[in-house]
């Protein structure tokens, strides 16, 4: 069909939900793929932990491998696709020796590209590799490619979006059947969406790997997963999306990134964190495992990225249009510019952040706790638009008092829960939700 160019020859290391993806979405599309790569894609061989389980797909045509390491050994491989997951440990091992033998390597495994991918990308630059990772970031919604080469020209100082389909599942769940936690995270777990440790979703942890990654490639930064404030979805309770509700508002997990100008040069600023949401901004009708990504380009204007961010098929299918640019011969830089040229951005402030925030306070019920409450909000400065006191929240202890700010530094908000902080008044911590700007 494609003439006699030889076939790309891949080696997979995992066949859990994403790697039978993968072999499914290669069988049933083999020939519009092998049309648009210019020449065939073929598995040659494969790894995972257990080679009798049922995946629904035929393995019989590829080489069987207990141990991945030994699939970037085999001389008949051009490129390693790594869908087994973990920073460090099996799947780094198998990226450094594939990279290092000028193989391709093409993975889903945004925990292990938020901490080596700069290394990685070095590794591939210095022994002619291509390394791809567009399935690592919001799944199937191609915004690796669409920032890295449809806004290659912009300068983008503000990245933020949905960025974990479990989460937002859960959240949205929450939203429309006031299902409880427990069971939606099960729910999300048995279609796939979650990681092989739920605790990665829910604590805000894989949404922080993903938005590591963006802001790297977005504003030409060094990748720096450590400098991420990350706060999960644990602690928002249903009266808390009731309340937001009643404001006109939703909850949702939102990653935002940024780069603020400084004497000493750009500053970088990542947060994960739940946020409240107007009802009509372009993020609040994302439901269900779905992602959005809006990235605000110089000349661009806002760009809206929206779709599967989870499960098998989208997630495959960017995998695969990773495979099919290495096929087409575009080996060039997976951050935009050589990982030498990413520049080192210091953590910006964010204490000195102007916002609105939702506060959430579970009282005891007894007189003077909202004079104490307003106290600490005078004594930090913090000015409050609207406060709601309800009865007794479901299934929890105490009452909830719940007020939205003005605009103000967050640190404010900060100082004003501290000054609470062992306070006999309150029956638990204190929730702070941002409110996010449009
Ligand atoms: N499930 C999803 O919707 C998405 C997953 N990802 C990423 O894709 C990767 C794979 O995820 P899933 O397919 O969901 O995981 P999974 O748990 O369903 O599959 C993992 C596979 O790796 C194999 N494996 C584990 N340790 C191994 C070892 N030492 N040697 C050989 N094989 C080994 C397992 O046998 C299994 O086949 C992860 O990095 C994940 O973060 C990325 C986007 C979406
Ligand atoms: N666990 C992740 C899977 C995709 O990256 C999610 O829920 O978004
Ligand atoms: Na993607």
């Amino acid at each position: 069909m494609s003439g006699t160019k030889a076939p790309l020859r891949l080696a997979i290391a995992g066949l859990g939900t994403v790697g039978a993806g993968v072999l499914r979405l290669l069988t049933e599309n083999r020939d519009l793929i092998e049309a648009r790569a210019g020449r065939a894609i073929a598995v040659t061989a494969v790894s995972a932990r257990d080679r009798s389980r049922d995946r629904g797909v035929d393995l019989s045509a590829y080489a069987w491998h207990d141990d991945m390491a030994e699939l970037a050994a085999r001389d008949d491989i051009d490129v390693v696709v790594e869908l087994v997951g973990g920073a460090d440990g099996p799947a780094l091992a198998l990226a450094r020796q594939a990279l290092g033998a000028g193989k391709g390597f093409v993975t889903a495994n945004k925990a292990m590209i938020a901490h080596h991918g700069q290394e990685l990308a070095q590794a591939a630059e210095e022994h002619g590799a291509a390394l791809r990772f567009e399935a690592a970031v919001a799944g199937g919604i191609p915004v690796l490619k669409g920032v890295r080469e449809g806004a290659a020209a912009n300068a983008i100082d503000r990245v933020y979006g949905i960025l974990n389909g479990t989460c937002n599942y859960i959240l949205t769940a929450m939203e429309s059947t006031g299902a409880d936690f427990g069971e939606t995270l099960a729910e999300a777990q048995a279609k796939g969406f979650a990681e092989a440790d739920p605790a990665f979703d829910i604590d805000g942890v894989d949404a922080a790997h993903k938005l590591a990654i963006l802001a790297a490639l977005s504003f030409g930064a060094e990748i720096d997963f450590g400098s991420v404030e990350i706060e999960g979805i644990r602690r928002v309770c249903a009266a808390d999306i009731a309340q937001a509700d009643a404001l006109g508002y939703v909850v949702r997990l939102i990653g935002v990134a940024d780069i603020e100008q400084s004497e000493n040069g750009p500053r970088l600023l990542q947060r994960v964190r739940p946020c409240l949401v107007a009802k009509d901004h372009p993020l609040a009708p994302i439901d269900g495992p779905t992602n959005a990504v809006v990235a605000e380009g110089n000349f661009s204007g806002r760009l809206l990225f929206q779709g599967a961010g989870a499960g098998d098929g989208p997630t495959a299918s960017a995998v695969v249009a990773d495979l099919i640019d290495l096929a087409r011969g575009d080996t060039g830089a997976p951050f935009s510019v050589p990982a030498a040229q990413l520049v080192a951005m210091p953590k910006a402030d964010s204490g000195a952040r102007e916002s609105r925030s939702y506060i959430r306070f579970m009282v005891a019920d007894r007189p003077g706790v909202l004079a104490e409450i307003t106290a600490a909000m005078r004594d930090a400065g913090v000015s409050i638009q609207s406060l709601i006191q309800e009865g007794e929240a479901n299934g929890t202890e105490g009452v909830l008092v719940a007020m939205v700010t003005h605009t103000g530094p967050v640190r404010c908000v900060r100082d004003a829960v501290a000054m609470l902080e062992g306070s006999e008044s309150l029956v638990d911590e204190p929730l702070v939700m941002p409110i996010l700007r449009s």
